[in-house]
């Protein structure tokens, strides 16, 4: 049982009511025995917490996931939990919404007995058993409070660690209030578990975090724009896979598919990077087995530098430097020398993968695989399919996604595909406030603020600032014989900042290199620290181009960068890469830090008003005529005219024809 019907929320609710029903068993005179097989979610494990024992088949999960849909455990959840586990052990589930396996809940006590059997048999054959014990001990909510000496302490600390979580999420901070009431009385804690459920319930950020659930799950619905989507496609088995290239990412995918179960050939070319891979790879692996607790085949796994073993391979992930014409050379030899029913994937994060496809064999056997660093932690990937793309191979890398524990979304091929495409106007427009009188820690902090996991300057630093100065070369924005123009600089007829490239042409990469846009404990450190050389470095290029700083709040900060973001989100889908708003906030919660409790940049752009986010768009362009990404796109002026309709309504005024793919 997987809790309510998160649909229900939406519409008027209907009886029995839960807590009631959960009160009238555990006040029952008969024993009961909750035999849990498979989930016990949300209701589901309050439900079994008001039994008076609870026997758990060994593969069965237990939790109490509400905070991630903006609630609390309200049917007794925040009042039982903490008298059977103790305070601590209660709050980390119920902060996290984590789920924990059978065997440990026999650790934290929550299960009375697990089994490899029937739990349903075995449950009946228990409560025989105990037919004439004393049911008065077995009543959660008459238990007193395990209340330790230093509660307040931990209470304090959880508080901390729920403000830190949430960045601005209600339903942690609500949780940790909700499990204090469990020191008082059953039925006052109750009352203020009530209260503090009617609060969050009809919040928006609760609505906006149910829309995250669904939306997670809508994705898995593609389609693309021939017709072919996931309900009439046929994945392909993946019975062994190859990644090619191991630097950070090529590793990191190779976990993946070791920890899924797939048998993978590990390729480099090169003797000392193939040793380095697999220190590091074997080492993420032995942590991941010593974590989860499984045993894990580690021989799965086979490093190699020879190009034979790829014949045997259904899949392979190439993940080899950003280099399009490396990456063209690579697909040609790989036509020869796998079989030709193997599929070919890209990890290239911006790369035109139809290039890639037309230097192959098999142009319909290619899609993308686009992870997000760490590979091994982050679950988002973008699957990117051409117009030769077959929908066998989408089909496959979808479901190999899913295999990973990813959220696949299918993206058609775009320059920088949904993701990245995005982030360009967003990163940009950051550099453009340093230029006018911002920091990069006011600009971060505004964001982080705003619930970013981080802001735009910390995330350019981890991911290394040489990343964009190379795409920018490639588009010929900067480098070596691209005319330098007059400030504010324009390229290729716009303003563009230089500030980045400046940046790393003084070897500040980032964190890699112990500086960037902060100043790092090293090379390799995380700790960002406001630089004062970045300081002076700001103030100096402002003096010699004459620009007048000026003091930026933080409601600029947020308005330029988020909604220039969102103005780009709205063009994605006037060139349907995707079928739909959803998958750009899938996207951007999953796999760039974005505040789940907003729902995602598009749906966030529906709660602020279409109106507003035009508005403000307008106001900026009429300032900065020479920044196109502040030129609302037509169809948010198309929306904003036809009364700003639901995001599931927005892809009707599209007008035909307009998709260029
Ligand atoms: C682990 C899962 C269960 C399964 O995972 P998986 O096998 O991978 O499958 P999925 O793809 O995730 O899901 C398959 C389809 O099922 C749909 N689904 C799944 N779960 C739910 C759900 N809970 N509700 C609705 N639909 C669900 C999913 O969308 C898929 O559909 P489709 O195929 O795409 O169409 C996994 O799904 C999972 O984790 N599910 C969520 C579990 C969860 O979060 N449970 C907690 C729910 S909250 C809860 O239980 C609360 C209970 C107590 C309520 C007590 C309320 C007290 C009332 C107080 C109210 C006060 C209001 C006052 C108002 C006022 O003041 O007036």
């Amino acid at each position: 049982m997987s809790g309510a019907d998160i649909r229900e929320f939406s519409r008027p609710m209907t009886g029995p009511a839960l807590v009631p029903l959960i009160d009238a068993i555990e006040a029952g005179e008969k024993p009961v025995v909750a035999a849990i097989e498979g989930m016990a979610l949300g209701g589901g494990l309050e439900l079994a917490l008001g039994c008076h024992y609870r026997i758990a088949h060994s593969k069965a999960q237990l939790g109490l996931p509400e905070v991630t849909l903006g609630l609390i455990p309200a049917a007794g959840g925040t009042q039982r939990l903490p008298r059977l586990i103790g305070f601590p052990a209660a709050l980390d589930m119920i902060i996290t919404g984590r789920r924990v396996s059978a065997g440990d809940a026999l650790k934290l006590g929550i299960v009375d007995q697990v089994t490899e059997r029937n739990a349903g048999e075995v449950a009946v054959a228990f409560a025989r058993s105990v037919v004439d014990c004393p049911l008065v001990s077995r009543r959660l909510s008459t238990w007193p409070p395990l209340c330790p000496a230093d509660l307040d302490n931990i209470l304090q600390m959880a508080l901390a660690r729920a403000w830190q979580r949430g960045r601005g999420a209600l339903a942690p901070v609500a949780c940790v209030q909700a499990v204090q009431a469990a020191r008082l009385p059953y039925s006052q804690g109750m009352q203020q578990e009530q209260k503090l459920m009617s609060m969050l319930f009809a919040s928006p950020q609760a609505r906006a975090l149910q829309y995250c659930f669904f939306s997670q799950r809508a994705v898995g619905k593609w389609s693309m724009p021939n017709g072919a989507c996931w309900d009439n496609s046929t994945a392909r088995p993946i019975r062994k896979a190859a990644v090619i290239g191991l630097g950070t990412m090529g590793r990191g995918i190779a976990v993946c598919l070791v920890l899924a179960g797939i048998p993978v050939i590990a390729m480099e070319t090169d003797e000392k990077q193939l040793e380095a891979a697999r220190r590091v790879v074997m080492a993420l692996l032995e942590k991941e087995v010593q974590k989860l607790a499984v045993g894990l085949h580690l021989g799965l796994i086979h490093f190699t530098l020879e190009q034979r073993y790829l014949r045997e391979v259904d899949l392979v992930i190439e993940a080899v430097f950003e280099d399009l014409a490396l990456k063209k050379q690579l697909f040609a030899e790989l036509s020869s020398v796998c079989h030709p029913d193997t599929l070919l994937c890209t990890n290239t994060s911006q790369l035109d993968v139809d290039q890639l496809a037309t230097a192959t064999s098999r142009p319909d056997l290619v899609v993308g695989m686009h992870f997000f660093a760490p590979a091994n932690k982050i679950k988002l990937l973008e699957v990117v399919f051409t117009s030769r793309s077959s929908p066998e191979a989408v089909a496959t890398a979808m479901q190999l996604g899913k295999w990973l524990g990813k959220v696949s979304v299918a993206v058609a091929n775009c320059p920088g595909f949904v993701g990245n495409r995005m982030l360009r106007p967003y990163v940009e427009q950051a550099g453009f406030l340093l230029e006018e009188g911002a920091t990069p820690e006011q600009v971060d902090s505004a964001l982080e603020h705003f619930g970013l996991a981080m802001g735009v300057f910390r995330m350019s630093d981890l991911s290394g600032l040489d990343v964009g100065w190379r795409v920018r070369k490639a588009a010929g924005l900067t480098g070596p014989g691209v005319p330098q123009g007059q400030l504010l600089q324009t390229q290729q007829g716009y303003r563009y900042s230089p500030l980045a490239d400046l940046i790393c042409q003084k070897g500040r990469l980032g964190q890699k290199t112990g500086c960037g846009w902060y100043l790092y404990e090293g090379p390799g450190g995380h700790m960002a620290r406001p630089d004062p050389w970045v300081h002076a470095f700001l103030e100096e290029y402002r003096r010699v181009h004459g620009l007048q700083p000026r003091s930026i709040g933080q409601q600029e900060v947020l308005e330029r960068c988020l909604f220039a973001l969102i103005n780009e989100g709205f063009r994605v889908l006037e060139d349907r890469i995707v079928m739909d708003p959803v998958a750009l906030d899938v996207i951007y919660v999953l796999g760039y830090g974005w505040p789940a409790h907003t729902g995602g940049p598009m749906y966030y752009a529906g709660e602020v008003g279409l109106p507003r986010v035009l508005g403000r768009l307008e106001y900026y362009q009429r300032v900065h005529p020479d920044i196109p990404h502040l030129r609302p796109s037509a169809l948010l002026r198309q929306l904003v005219a036809k009364g700003s309709p639901p995001i599931h309504k927005w892809m009707w005024h599209i007008e035909e024809g307009s998709s260029r793919l």
